[in-house]
Order: structure tokens, then C-alpha cells, then sequence
């Protein structure tokens, strides 16, 4: 097999954020070089506790956690918290207990900064959350978009509704300014919006059976599986769940499994549309 790819995984977790972590921890296709952390489905303070929480579920406190930025790119302090759809926790309100473990000095940028310099054209961010701390990185070190391989990204609604607001999907929602900073950058993207995962769907069946495996993860995921599922119940009356961060995640594993789009993307940062992804196919003359 060919070397494992590097990644890092810029991440808010969150219910989904937790299922692609563990998926990354689980294919030998991908080398998880370190978390970030970010605010999003939580604030930035909690994103870090539950990073080394799910590191120590999986037995990988050997991966280093860098502490992301707690403000928007624009140094926005009024951010939109999903608590509503992954628990007060962000992990299905199941009161774990605090992790042992401690993020590392650096923070998130400098890590992204740092690795991508170490390995130039080897590294792919894997970005779950607002695209602050990848913006940061962009801004602080004009190599960064150089030397950094690929990032792959869950966000946008591309030609479809977002899910916060008509215009708006919520990563891209959280940091606007960021997001068109990242789109802007020339560095190799590969999005995957919601008009993508919206077609990922793990259904009540498909919990029914992960609750009968006794695999690593199983039993942990159909517990703080269940404040998401309700979510989804009261907000789009179905019994599944859009696998939102897992299927982005697959998508850095085996790109292969999913058909892309070539083109550029802007991202609007005003008015009733601030959030909106506007895609421009390169195929059009
Ligand atoms: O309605 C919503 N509002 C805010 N965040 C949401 C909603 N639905 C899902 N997510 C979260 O945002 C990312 C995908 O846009 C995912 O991380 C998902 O868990």
C-alpha cells in the first residue's frame, strides 16, 4: 500500500466531528497528524476538551490537540453556537468526565503552519468546522497556501438552500470573511456541501445495527447518537441522520467515492446571502 496520507483535523466536535474522527482513526489510508480545534458546534474552550475526550476513547493520546482561534477572522465575538443540534456537551449531553489530557503549546494556526512547512505538499487539512483557524494560517504565513498539499472541507450549499438560512450552510455561515479568505487562496480544495451529505443518511435501521456491533466505537456512538437523531426528528421529520463531517472526511480517505465539480468558489459576505457559497464551473468558455 502506498504511505498513509498526513492529515490534520480542524474540528468542532460535536456528534458528526466525533464520528469522522473516530472513521480517521480507523482507515490506513490516512496518518492523523494532530487536531485543531475551533468554536462551531461548541465554543473553542469546549472543541479542545472534547478533542482530547475522543482521543482517549480511542486510545490516541499520542495525537497532539492545538487550541484554535475563539473569534472570528474579523475578531467576532457573537458566534453561532449549534448546541441546539449537538447537546450542551456537544456530545449528546452525556456528561463525560474531563479529559486528562492537555492541548499542546502551540495554537491551531501555528500547528498548521508548522506541519505544512515540515512536509511540504504532503499535508491535507481536513476543515469540519468555520474555516477560521485555516484563514489564520493563510494570513500569517504567505508560504502557508504553498506549502500546505490539499484542504478538504465540509461547507457550503452549492446551488441548494443552507441549512442555517435559505443562503447559508453553518460552517461557512460561522466565519464568512474566513471561508472566502480560504476559496481565494489557490490552494487545492475539495468542498463538500450539503448538497453532498444531505444524500448521506444514517437511518434508525442503521443505528439498530451499530447498536448490536461490538465494535470499538459502536456502543459510544449510539449513545451520544441520540440527541442528534432527536434533533433531526424535530427539525427536517425524519427518522436518520445527515452524516455531515463523516462523509467529508471519507472524501480525504477515498476521493474516489464521491463525483466532483471542477471550479472557483466566492463566498458572500453581506446582506441577506452573508454565507453564501456562489460556485462558478470552469467548464463554461
Ligand atoms: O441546522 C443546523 N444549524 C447549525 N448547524 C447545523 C445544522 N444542521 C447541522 N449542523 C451542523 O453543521 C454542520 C453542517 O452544516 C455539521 O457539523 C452539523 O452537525
Amino acid at each position: 500500500m502506498a504511505e498513509p496520507k498526513k492529515i490534520i483535523i480542524d474540528t468542532d466536535p460535536g456528534i458528526d466531528d466525533a464520528m469522522a474522527i473516530f472513521v480517521a482513526l480507523q482507515s490506513p489510508e490516512v496518518d492523523v497528524m494532530g487536531l485543531t480545534t475551533i468554536y462551531g458546534n461548541v465554543y473553542t474552550t469546549l472543541a479542545t476538551r472534547n478533542a482530547l475526550h475522543l482521543l482517549e476513547i480511542a486510545g490516541r493520546t499520542d495525537i497532539p490537540v492545538a487550541e484554535g482561534s475563539h473569534v472570528t477572522i474579523t475578531k467576532g465575538t457573537k458566534l453561532r453556537i449549534a448546541d441546539f443540534v449537538h447537546g450542551a456537551d456537544g456530545l449528546g449531553n452525556q456528561n463525560f468526565p474531563p479529559p486528562a489530557g492537555k492541548p499542546i503549546e502551540q495554537s491551531a494556526a501555528a500547528f498548521l503552519i508548522e506541519q505544512a512547512k515540515l512536509y511540504p505538499g504532503e499535508v491535507t487539512v481536513v476543515g469540519l468546522g468555520p474555516l477560521t483557524n485555516i484563514a489564520l494560517a493563510i494570513e500569517l504565513d504567505p508560504e502557508f497556501s504553498k506549502n500546505i498539499g490539499q484542504i478538504v472541507l465540509l461547507g457550503g450549499a452549492f446551488a441548494v438552500n443552507g441549512n442555517v438560512n435559505p443562503a447559508a450552510e453553518a460552517n461557512i455561515f460561522g466565519d464568512p470573511e474566513a471561508a472566502d479568505i480560504v476559496f481565494t487562496s489557490g490552494v487545492d480544495i475539495l468542498a463538500v456541501g450539503i448538497n453532498v451529505t444531505h444524500q448521506v443518511v444514517l437511518t434508525d435501521a442503521n443505528r439498530e445495527k451499530l447498536a448490536q456491533s461490538n465494535g470499538k466505537f459502536a456502543q459510544y456512538l449510539c449513545k451520544i447518537l441520540e440527541v442528534y437523531f432527536s434533533y433531526h426528528c424535530d427539525a427536517y421529520n425524519t427518522k436518520g441522520v445527515y452524516l455531515h463531517d463523516p462523509t467529508a472526511l471519507l472524501a480525504a480517505v477515498n476521493p474516489s467515492l464521491i463525483t466532483y465539480t471542477e471550479g472557483v468558489v466566492r463566498v458572500q459576505t453581506s446582506g441577506i446571502t452573508r454565507g453564501l457559497t456562489l460556485f462558478y464551473n470552469k467548464q463554461k468558455r
